[in-house]
């Protein structure tokens, strides 16, 4: 639920084709447990409080996303042909005001927590121009430098994962900025970044986990398994 006095809305981004997965289908589509992995997600966005659904999905494949979210009210546009030109898209097929808050999330972290979303949605409500939810890095990091390596120190490092919020006006605007300069980045506080602002973290969570390989759908439903006994 929204306890916030300003709208809550999202673009989930679910256009990539998933060839690290290499499935028949495109990889938001594909089901865990018999659910599809951008509903799963979907459905976490409208548990942790969002109210506008935009959806990026690959073309060609409308009818079943269709079906893949029947009843959530989430509207679908084509994405691009990065993951960062699909959310430059759902940000321009949004209808909310330019204060709302706007979560961009993928589609391949179906499991992501309703807490999650709802940290976020706070840090930006709070004040913060762009949140990032982070993990620490468990394992040693080392730089690879020249003909050789040197150690990082860890401590210093977090993984990032998404829902990743702004002000709906502000996102779009450092998206659009980039599209000018001709610039990619890999997220959207990066974008932001690029425009001079400042990126807050909150704790991620590892069921936020970004499914890529298809190892990664095993360790899903194992999650999936061990969340009915928490
Ligand atoms: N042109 C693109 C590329 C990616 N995405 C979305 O961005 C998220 C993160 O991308 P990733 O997990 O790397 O997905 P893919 O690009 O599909 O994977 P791969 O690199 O293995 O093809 C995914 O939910 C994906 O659907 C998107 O909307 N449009
Ligand atoms: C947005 C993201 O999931 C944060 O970790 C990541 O940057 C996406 O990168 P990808 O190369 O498109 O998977």
């Amino acid at each position: 639920m929204n306890t916030h006095n300003v709208p809550v809305v999202t673009v989930v981004v679910a256009a990539g084709s998933g060839s690290r997965l290499g499935a028949r289908l495109p990889k938001a589509l594909v089901e865990l447990d018999s659910v599809a992995l951008v509903r799963r997600a979907v459905d976490a966005l409208l548990d942790g409080g969002v109210s506008e659904v935009v959806v990026t999905v690959p073309v060609g494949h409308e009818e079943a996303f269709r079906e893949a979210l029947a009843g959530t009210g989430s509207r679908l546009v084509h994405g691009g042909a990065t993951r960062q030109e699909s959310v430059r898209l759902g940000l321009a097929a949004l209808a909310a005001p330019d204060d709302a808050v706007v979560l961009v999330h993928d589609a391949a972290r179906a499991l992501v927590p309703p807490e999650v979303v709802q940290r976020v949605t706070s840090a930006i409500v709070d004040g913060a121009d762009v949140a990032v939810p982070v993990l620490p890095v468990v394992d040693s990091i080392r730089s690879v430098v020249g003909g050789g390596s040197e150690v990082v120190d860890r401590a210093m490092l977090r993984a990032v994962q998404t829902p990743q919020g702004a002000r709906l006006g502000l996102l779009r605007e450092a998206h659009e900025w980039l599209r000018r300069d001709g610039v990619e980045v890999t997220d959207d506080a990066a974008a932001c970044e690029y425009r001079g602002h400042r990126v807050a973290l909150v704790p991620g969570h590892r069921d936020a986990m970004k499914i890529t390989e298809p190892v990664d759908l095993v360790f899903a439903s194992a999650l999936l398994a061990e969340r009915k006994n928490r």
